[in-house]
């Protein structure tokens, strides 16, 4: 994969008066598709050149399925040829996307998420914003349909960028993209959102003030920082450091109850911190489907006690605080 994908993207950020970030976002973005940056994406490549043009059709990125809505149903031939190669880019985490009556039930019901942080938010109208760890960047269309500027998404993992450009194959917007970087990966002179989005990413990093103190420099100051994370349940400033896997994942490094989670945020310069949301994730938000066939939440808790990960800790709640950079 070269730049091509992205240009519209970037000429985009040209047209928005943002073209200073130009030539440092092309340079991190080239270094992370350098030789061997994932030995399957020539095959992910070939599958979206197979994509097949679907008739005309509107984009939907208001509602719980995003996607392509058109008057009559697609012929079976074509939509078993649209199904077909999108499982190509099988696992898919993050949706559901809804392509002209293809539903792609994704591992994760991503809508639940987005409805209960939605009515808490800023409102996104013309708002710049950065979605860190958006995955295929479902979230970040949801973003878009709220009227948002330019959003700006950013995960390191290459399939979900090649699911993003297969989805945007059909919804063709040019003022969102999911570019190949990490956090850590940004351009030192990357700031001045509106609102920053860090969602599900928290846990993984090692060190939580560092990636707060990041956050915080990539707003402008007054802008809204919206961080999900899992949170311990229960009262007082506590810290669970899992002893080694966490529900089934090697990367799990804190786990904070809100209390804890609500001063880091004050120490790292966070003013005005509401929580939007506490939600024990359950067994119907993240499981196993046909588009994402490896193992999921059901199979890591355990199955004689829900309120534990099959590893004894204590099952995952996730939740949502929204504050503002001081
Ligand atoms: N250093 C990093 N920088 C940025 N992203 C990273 C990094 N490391 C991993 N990721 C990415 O962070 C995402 C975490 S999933 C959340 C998706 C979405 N936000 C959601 O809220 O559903 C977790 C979950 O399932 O909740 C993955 O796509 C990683 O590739």
């Amino acid at each position: 994969m070269d730049l091509t994908p992205f240009k519209p993207f970037f000429d985009q950020l040209d047209r928005t008066a943002l073209a200073a970030w130009r030539s440092a976002l092309e340079a991190a973005v080239l270094a992370r598709l350098g030789p061997g940056a994932h030995g399957d994406l020539p095959q992910w490549e070939a599958a979206l050149t197979e994509l097949p043009d679907l008739p005309e059709s509107t984009a939907v990125l208001d509602a719980s399925c995003v996607g392509l809505r058109g008057a009559d149903p697609l012929s079976e031939a074509m939509e078993a040829q649209l199904r077909e190669t999108l499982m190509r880019l099988h696992p898919w985490r993050k949706g559901p996307f809804c392509l002209r009556g293809l539903h792609l039930d994704t591992e994760w019901r991503s809508d639940w998420k987005w409805d209960r942080l939605a009515e808490s938010l800023t409102p996104l109208k013309d708002r710049l914003v950065l979605d860190v760890g958006c995955g295929n960047g479902y979230h970040a269309w949801r973003m878009l349909g709220e009227g948002a500027r330019l959003v700006m998404g950013i995960d390191p993992t290459l399939l979900y960028v090649v699911q993003f450009q297969a989805i945007n194959r059909y919804l063709g917007r040019d003022c969102l993209s999911v570019l190949p970087l990490g956090i850590e990966d940004l351009p030192k002179g990357i700031t001045g959102f509106d609102t920053v989005f860090s969602m599900g990413v928290f846990y993984h990093r090692r060190s939580p003030m560092d990636h707060l103190l990041e956050l915080g420099r990539l707003l402008r100051p007054g802008g809204e920082l919206v961080l999900e994370t899992l949170v311990l349940e229960g009262d007082g400033e506590r810290v669970l450091v899992p002893p080694g896997r966490y529900a089934s994942m090697r990367n799990v490094w804190f786990i904070p109850t809100l209390e804890a989670l609500e001063v880091w945020l004050a120490r790292c310069g966070f003013v005005g911190v509401r929580v939007a949301d506490v939600t024990r994730t359950s067994r119907e938000e993240q499981r196993s489907t046909d588009w994402m066939r490896f193992q999921s939440l059901p199979d890591h808790l355990d199955s004689e006690d829900p309120d534990r990960t099959i590893e004894g800790l204590p099952a995952p709640t996730r939740a949502i605080l929204i504050a503002r950079r001081g």
